[in-house]
């Protein structure tokens, strides 16, 4: 099922997604975030597993989100850019529980002006238990995990949970 003949359906209401190691029965939430220099990193990865990302719901920040949709024509919501708010909108996409798995490729070698705001977005992921993929061979291994939608899914949800409780 592509991307867009979901657009109209319950993005919930998903077939089991694909033959790469994902045991997902229904459309999960994965967001996209790479800094500059990992961009093109970012590109070839979506490009690489485009069948796979296709049936989840799919979110970015602005220029990574732009960039990936037209090198692979998948359909991604996209927020503002990372240094513009992207960074925590994404996070509070995380806080509601709408996303399973955060795929962000940082510079490891460059400062940037909204550190705060990364800092901020990772702070969130390990707090909802949420797998984040910070290069492309733990994005490779993520992606292509058993766990992943099942078991992962679980523990964000028990996660989350238990923290509104407290
Ligand atoms: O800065 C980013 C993450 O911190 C990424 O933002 P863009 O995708 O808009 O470049």
């Amino acid at each position: 099922m592509t991307r867009d003949a979901l657009s109209s359906a319950d993005p919930l209401d998903v077939a089991p997604a694909d033959s790469a190691g994902i045991a997902a029965t229904e459309a999960m939430g994965i967001a996209l975030v790479a800094h500059d220099s990992c961009k093109p990193d970012m590109v070839a990865w979506a490009l690489e597993h485009r069948e796979v990302l296709a049936p989840h719901r799919l979110y970015a920040t602005g220029t990574t989100g732009g960039l990936v949709a037209d090198a692979t024509g998948l359909s991604i919501v996209r927020f503002r850019s990372g240094p513009l708010g992207g960074d925590q909108q994404v996070g509070a996409r995380i806080a509601e529980g709408d996303v399973d798995l955060l795929i962000f490729f940082w510079d490891a070698l460059t400062a940037q002006p909204h550190e705060p705001d990364v800092r901020a977005l990772l702070r969130l992921a390990v707090l909802a238990n949420v797998p984040v993929a910070c290069n492309r061979s733990t994005a490779d291994l993520v992606i292509t995990s058993p766990l992943l939608g099942g078991a992962t899914r679980e523990h964000v949800d028990t996660r989350l949970a238990g923290r509104v409780a407290s």
